[in-house]
Formats: C-alpha cells, structure tokens, sequence
C-alpha cells in the first residue's frame, strides 16, 4: 500500500515485450564429437550447493530432425534391423559408464531416463533416420562400431528435449540473486539517508515518521495494512496536507525523486510471501530520507544490506508510551466484556459465532475483518472508536494487528492458533509467533486512546500460560529479506525456455536461483496458481507476468473467474468498459440478506479493487477506472450497511443454513445411509436453527424428517460427517462455513 502526496494520482504501465525469441533448438544442434570422453560440462548439483530440483524440467517435444526425402543412411550401408537397434539402444542405456557420462552432462537419473525413452523411440519412429545417426547404428550392428559412439546423438537429442541442458551458465547468470540492491540503478544513484525508527508497539514510531512526511514537500508512506493506510491518509489530509492513495503490492515506480519516503511495520521483510514488497522498497524507493518504522529485530539485517547500498542506517530507539499488562484470568464468558474490549479471532466463522453471542447478550459490536472494504472497516472502526457511540466491543481478526490506533483496553485472544503458509508454501496451522501475539496485544492502551493502559488475555483460561510463554519469548534478530523474481528476469529465461510454462519458468527460476545469506526467495504459489489458471490464454509475457502478480485471494472462486475473464477479453484486445464489468458483477447489487450475501458482495467488491489494480498498469485496456471507483464507494456502502446489521445476517443465514444442509445431506446419501432411523430421542430439542413456521407439506424430506423426530442428533451428526468428506473435496468453502456455524451454534445449545 502506498500513500503519495502528490496532486495526481500516480499510474505506472509495464511495457510489453515484443522481443522475438529463438529456441535454442532453432540454433542447431551444433558440431558433434563422437569422442565420448569430450562431452563434459558441469553437473547439477551445483556450484551454489544447492541441489536442482530436475523434476521441474518438463520434457519439450523435439522438432522434427530427420531430411526429408529419400533413405540415404540405408543407401550408403545397409537397412536398419529394428529389432537389433533396439537390443543396442536397451544395453546403451543399462551402461554404467553411459550413465556415469550422461550424468557428467547435466542429465540426473531422472533427466536420463526420460531423454533415453524419448530418444529410443526417435530412433524408432524415424523413417528415414537421420543419415549420421543410421551409419553409426548400422556400423554398431555390423560389429566395426561401438555402442558409445550413439552418445553425442543421445545427447543432441536429449538437449531438444531439455532445452535448459543448453544454457544452464545463462539460467544460473539471470537467476543469480546475490546483488538485489543492483537491480535498482536510480535509487543506486542518489545517496539516501536511512532512520530507523526502532521500538515496541504504541511508542511513537510512525508518528515520528510521519512528522517528518508531514513536513516534507514531497513523500511516499508504504505500509502492510488497507486500513493503516487509511489512518495515515486521514491523518496527512486532516492537517491540511493533501495527499492520495494506492493500493496494491507491488511498488509502483515514478520517475520523480521524493523527500521523505515512510517504510512502515519493516520486520514485515521477513515474511515469507510477502516480504520481497518490502525488500523492494527498501532497496528501490528514491527518496532523500527513508524512514523506517518497526521491531528492533530488523536493525541488524536492514544495517548489513545497507552495508551492500553504502548507505548509513541511523537507529532511533523508543520506548512504549503506555503500559500493557497480561491478565492472570482469562475472560471466560462473554458475560464479562467490558467497554473497550476488543476480541481476536483468526477465521472470520469465529467471528460471525462471537459477534452472534454478544449480540444475544444485548451488546451491539462492530466488526472488521481482512476481506471487508476499506470504507467499511474505517466505518466499523469509527463506530468503535467514537466515544459517544454505544457500540464499546469490537470483534475483529489480525486485520487489526499492525500499527492502528483504535480505542482499545483489553485485548481477549479468543484463540491463539492461526492458519498461515510457510515458506515452502505449505499451509500450516500453528500457534501465533511472538511478534505477531506482540502486535496484537500492542493495539491495547494506544497512547492517542481514552485508555492509558493496555491489558491482554485470552477467551479460555488453559489458553493464559500459553499466551504468557509466547509473549516472554524474545523475538529473534530478523536473519534475510525476501525476494522475487523480476518480470524483466523471467522474460529472460523465456527467452532460453520459450516452451516452457510462465509457472514452470518461476519454478525452474527459484530452483536454480541462488541468494546471499541475507535474502531468501518468497513462496510463489500464488503467483503460481494464476499462472497456470491463465496459461491456455494467448498473452505476451509481460501482460502475463503482471496479472500473475495481481494481488487476488485464491480461496474466492469468483475473483478467480473474474481474473481469468479479465485475462481473456485484454488478449482479445477488447477494452474492458464499465459496461461490461457491470454486465460481469450485475451491477447493480441487492443489499446482503445472509452472510452469504455478504461474503458474495465482498467478492464484488475485490473484483472491482482488481479492475483498479489493473488499470494502473494497463491504462488503455482498462479506461473506466473513475466510473469503477465510484460504484465500488456505492457497494462499500451496501456492504457498510450489511455488517452494520450483521447479527441479523448472521440469524437469517443459521436458519437458511440448517435447512440447505439437511436437503444436501439428503441429496448426497440418498437418504439415510442404513435405512431405517435408530431408536433413540424423538425430536431434536432446542434446533434454533430450523424456522420455527416451516410449513411441513412444503418442507424438504429432512425438515420434514427432522420435524417427524425421525432424525436423531447423533443421525444428523453421522450425515454431516459423511456430508463434510463429499464436500471437503470440492472445496466448497461457503457451505463448510456455515455448516460451521451451525456446528458451534448447536454445541452452545
Ligand atoms: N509525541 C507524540 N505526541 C502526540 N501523540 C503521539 C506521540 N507519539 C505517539 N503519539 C500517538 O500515539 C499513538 C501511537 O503511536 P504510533 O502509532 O506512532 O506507535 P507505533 O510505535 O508506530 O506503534 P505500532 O508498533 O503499533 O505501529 C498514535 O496515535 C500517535 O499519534
Ligand atoms: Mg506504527
């Protein structure tokens, strides 16, 4: 997220590349040497001591070689016997030293494998045969030749079939990530001044550094969070200084030099997906002054990059403003809110089940959570904050947990395990580190707050010494910063791998790639994950690189679409107009009934966020970026609305839910799965969740089932596990939501 201040909003295209590209199959195969013991080049497992992951390398189907016309192999010596070129190719292959050779040139046992298999049936299915590759063969056969005298061809094959072998010197060259400062030439040439603004939550860090973008005459303030972002663009247009707002990871490049740049919350480099946006900042941003704010642990690895730049770092320390204490008792029922307790949860299910319970108690809350718009959250967080407002409980997930200042006292944990990726990719679901419990608990007793003094503590009393234990732990000095690759680094590796897929590109890329001990490269799934989406549609690299990098929630199927649809209609070259994005959402939107709505309607509003994106990049193909912009300020207040009564939501949803579930129940099993109900209670007692004026003739057969006292609990449970493994599988995530809450709503009864 970037703030400018500056009158006009800032744009930035990326060039496509019209750069032709040539395979280096197209380049021939070259002169080759039947002296066996010539074919040496380097092996894989590398110079870097990092093993190549070969299975990445996906064989290209290799170009027809043979010359057309008539069998001059077979004229010069004699017709090949098939079945004896076999037995040779077969014991060619079994041959330890074969091995050993083809190993020497790149080829693991793996590589090997699938060159040979390729090759033999080359040699099979070639007719005519090449006429060099049929006079060793016929000399083998004849018994004047020798089997290893087939290598140099295997091996020419094998480079057709993995174009890589060919140029690994250069994919090792582009994928050398060891100098990232580099990469920014502009920035290199201007001599920055780094402060680091260092200290634990709610000491004055960003404001420090804000004083000074205040008063500068041009600056750029980038920060992790939407809803930060906000504050700080309130906050520079309050004090009379305007200033405008992008949104978005990647950094958006503008020729003119500022004063002031703001990097916020900077121990975000480490993050392991999104660490290389602030990688990028701190290396490429052009500003006089770069001030960065954040957790002292990033001192060390910021001072030994800026070693790498020549620039000094000035450390400036802060201690906190207010004192925050761990409770010794956990909350335990929702009984004891108080004003200015904030409850955080880490999936929105808990959300939706504690803001449902409070509101039961007859306490109104407000909401915020990551996917609701920025208005919205901004609009919830005022209600919160805003003394002469009833509303005193906020609900909210850790889209609250950087660097805000809201009117909060207590901070309750309602749990402390969080759904994350690692850096493999890999989706985890761990206990919260030390910092992020330490940002959390840090939005208590904000110094700007009516509260002076920060408390913490969590929903469940077995829950407080854990809280305690990780809250002592010290938090590590920050050992690398993240990296991504470049589009301009990519493009050059399609240049040596023009078949190859933008996904397999990155993937070979972060393989070969090699960094210094104080970067490590980014997981890449979802840059991953749209590359292979949008594959099949014809893009030059660019174009393809820029959406791959569109800043999307994969988990919603209807942004995913939209992308892909975005995507298609700018390979057409068909400008995407206002009308068509209407066409595409249904614009206009009804106001949410259910919380499904609700989510749906979110999903809207992501969508319009990634015309916007797009727009910067792409001015021409998406041009109604003002029209878009007011009609997504439209739906931020439909969805305003929507949370403001989220309860009510939330109600309609549980009894639309239970009845949705049961009818898929009964639509997936059949039935019940043993045929006759088991004896057991007759009725399920206290079911909120069915509507109590179902009309039995038009209810569905569970309803119906259910209302008869034919469906006991443990039935229903048996059909939900049964109905939860059907649909885990399709990933339906809406439907496994709700029937979440019903679970939780079920378990309170
Ligand atoms: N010297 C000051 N004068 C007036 N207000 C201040 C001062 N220092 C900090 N504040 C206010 O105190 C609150 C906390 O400060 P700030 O947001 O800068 O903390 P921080 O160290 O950046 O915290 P975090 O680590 O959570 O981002 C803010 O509302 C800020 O405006
Ligand atoms: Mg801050």
């Amino acid at each position: 997220m970037y703030m400018r201040r500056a009158s006009s909003l800032v744009r930035c295209c990326l060039q496509a590349s019209t750069r032709s590209r040539q395979s280096p199959a197209h380049r021939g195969p070259g002169v080759l040497s039947s002296v066996t013991g010539r074919w040496r080049t380097r092996g894989f497992s590398s110079d870097n001591g990092k093993r190549l992951d070969t299975s990445l390398f996906v064989p290209v189907e290799p170009r027809n070689m043979e010359s057309p016309g008539s069998d001059i192999g077979a004229e010069l010596t004699q017709p090949l016997n098939k079945s004896e070129v076999l037995n040779i190719l077969n014991k060619f292959y079994r041959r330890k030293e074969i091995q050993k050779l083809a190993a020497e040139n790149g080829l693991d046992a793996r590589l090997f494998h699938q060159a040979f298999i390729s090759f033999r049936r080359y040699v099979m299915e070639s007719d005519p045969l090449q006429v060099d590759l049929h006079i060793v063969l016929s000399d083998i056969c004849c018994g004047v030749g020798h089997m290893d005298d087939i290598f140099p061809f295997f091996m020419r094959h094998a480079k057709q079939v993995f174009p890589m072998l060919d140029c690994m010197d250069d994919l090792r060259k582009i994928s050398d990530l060891r100098l990232p400062p580099n990469w920014y030439p502009e920035a290199r040439a201007i001599q920055r001044k780094i402060i680091f603004h260092a200290g634990p939550t709610n000491s004055g860090k960003t404001y420090h550094a804000i004083q000074r973008y205040l008063g500068a005459k041009s600056g750029i303030y980038c920060g992790p969070l939407k809803l930060l972002a906000h504050e700080i663009y309130k906050k520079s247009n309050d004090a009379g200084v305007p200033c405008d707002l992008i949104t978005g990871e990647e950094l958006i490049h503008v020729d003119p030099e500022d004063e002031v740049a703001v990097i916020d919350e900077i121990q975000m480099i480490r993050d392991p997906g999104r660490g290389w946006a602030w990688t990028r900042a701190l290396l490429g941003i052009c500003a006089q002054e770069i001030h960065l704010c954040g957790e002292a642990a990033a001192i060390n690895l910021v001072t030994e990059l800026m070693y790498t730049t020549g620039e000094e770092v000035e450390v400036r320390n802060y201690e906190r403003l207010t004192s925050l204490k761990v409770l010794d008792n956990a909350l335990q029922s929702l009984n004891n809110l108080r004003p200015g307790d904030c409850i955080v949860c880490f999936n929105k299910n808990d959300i939706f089940s504690v803001s449902r319970q409070i509101e039961a108690r007859g306490l109104e809350c407000a909401v915020i959570y990551g996917s609701l718009p920025p208005g919205t959250k901004i609009a919830q967080a005022n209600k919160f904050n805003d003394p002469d407002d009833q509303c005193k409980i906020l609900v909210a997930t850790d889209a609250i947990g950087m660097g805000l200042n809201l009117s909060i006292k207590r901070i309750i944990f309602n749990s402390l395990v969080k759904p994350s990726v690692n850096e493999k990719g890999e989706k985890e679901i761990d206990t919260i580190s030390t910092s992020q419990a330490l940002q959390i608990a840090g939005r208590a007793g904000r110094f700007s707050s009516m509260f002076k003094e920060g408390e913490v503590t969590t929903m469940v009393q077995e829950d407080l010494p854990l809280l305690k234990e990780i809250l002592d732990k010290p938090v590590h000095a920050i050992q690398a910063a993240g990296l991504h690759p470049t589009a301009e680094q990519i493009e050059m590796f399609a240049y040596h791998l023009p078949d190859a897929t933008l996904a397999n590109l990155v993937d070979i890329f972060v393989s070969l790639s090699q960094v210094d001990g104080h970067y490590f490269v980014c997981n890449i799934e979802d840059f991953k994950f749209v590359a292979d989406m949008i594959q099949h549609i014809p893009l030059n690299l660019r174009s393809r690189y820029v959406f791959c990098t569109a800043p999307i929630n994969r988990n919603l199927p209807f942004v995913c679409t939209s992308l892909l649809k975005f995507a298609r209609q700018f390979s057409r070259n068909e400008p995407l107009t206002f009308q068509w994005i209407c066409k595409h959402v249904t614009w206009p939107v009804s106001p949410p009934k259910t919380i499904k709505d609700l989510m749906h309607l979110e999903a809207v509003h992501d969508v319009l966020d990634l015309y916007l994106w797009l727009s910067y990049r792409f001015m021409d193909m998406f041009p109604d970026a003002a029209l878009v912009r007011a009609i997504q300020r439209e739906l931020d207040a439909i969805i305003q609305t929507g949370v403001h009564s989220i309860t009510k939501l939330i109600r309609a949803s549980e009894s639309r839910t239970a009845l949705q579930i049961l009818d898929e129940t009964s639509k997936d099993s059949g039935g019940f799965p043993d045929g006759a109900p088991t004896p057991g209670p007759r009725r399920i007692r206290g079911t909120k969740s069915l509507p109590a004026n179902a009309e039995p003739q038009k209810a569905s057969l569970t309803s119906r089932l259910v209302q008869d006292g034919l469906l006991t609990p443990d039935m229903l449970k048996q059909l939900e596990k049964e109905w939860m493994s059907r649909h885990q599988s399709r990933g339906n995530q809406t439907r496994l939501n709700e029937l979440d809450i019903l679970k939780k709503n079920r378990k309170k009864k």
